[in-house]
């Protein structure tokens, strides 16, 4: 088995990663969010050097008060009956609500198996003045993808991802994702997806091949349909 998938047996099968139960999961998701307003904060403000020097100590020293009882990797949450595994990732740096730097962006599956998902990212993601940096569009989108890969019981790591940027992306408003598997062949799940901006444009073109890792099944990974 690959690297990969023997690490993922380890995590999801064997439980080697602490597992939060749902209340200590909101406190520390309570956290990310206060870190996302100190983020937003940081890139905008405009106070006066002395305030800059005095909040950056407070901060180095909250930050010694959080890290005197570390976890050597990031937790994840207790399995849910049912569930696949994708969900359980809590500090995913596009879906999970431990993670500062995740927007964070909700994932819905259909019963029809294709994913959605309504987000707003907001002037911290900019690339271009004005839109999404593209590479937050694609991080997005390869999430998304592979959600749905995974909606499909066909889930993989992705093996191959390609973008068409239609149009500017812009922030600050809501967007719409949306995804599906178009195929699966053996270990290969092919993708599409795109995000929509508020007026119905197009933004974003993706497909992408996720492939399973030799050696894992779609079982493991909690795909129990
Ligand atoms: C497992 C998923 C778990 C997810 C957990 C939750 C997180 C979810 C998050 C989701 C979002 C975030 C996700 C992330 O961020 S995943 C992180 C980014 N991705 C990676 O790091 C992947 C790195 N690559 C690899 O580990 C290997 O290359 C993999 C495992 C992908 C394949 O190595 P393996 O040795 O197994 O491959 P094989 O040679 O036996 O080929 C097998 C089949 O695949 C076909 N093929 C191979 N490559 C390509 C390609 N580029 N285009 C088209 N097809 C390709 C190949 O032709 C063959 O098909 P066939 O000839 O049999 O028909």
């Amino acid at each position: 088995m690959s690297g990969a998938g023997a690490a993922m047996r380890r995590v999801f099968v064997d439980g080697e990663r602490a597992e939060l139960d749902q209340p200590r999961a909101a406190e520390l998701a309570g956290l990310a969010a206060r870190v996302r307003e100190l983020t937003e904060a940081v890139v905008h403000t405009d106070v006066d050097a002395a305030e800059v020097a005095a909040v950056s100590e407070e901060i180095a020293a909250l930050t010694r008060r959080l890290a005197a009882a570390r976890r050597a990797a990031p937790p994840i949450a207790a399995p849910v009956p049912g569930a696949p595994h994708i969900g359980r990732q809590l500090a995913n740096p596009v879906t999970g609500p431990l993670n500062p730097i995740a927007p964070p962006v909700e994932i819905h599956t259909r019963p029809d198996r294709t994913v959605f998902c309504d987000f707003t990212l907001t002037s911290v993601y900019e690339g271009p003045p004005g839109f999404v940096h593209g590479g937050v569009s694609a991080m997005v989108l390869d999430q998304l993808l592979g959600a749905a890969a995974h909606a499909a019981g066909a889930p993989g790591m992705t093996a191959a991802l390609d973008l068409r940027y239609r149009r500017p992306t812009p922030y600050g408003v809501p967007l719409r994702g949306e995804a599906e598997a178009t195929e699966v062949v053996g270990r290969r799940t092919h993708t599409a997806a795109r995000i929509i901006a508020p007026d119905g444009t197009v933004t974003v073109e993706a497909t992408a091949v996720f492939v399973l890792p030799r050696g894992l099944t779609p079982e493991a990974l909690g795909n129990v349909e």
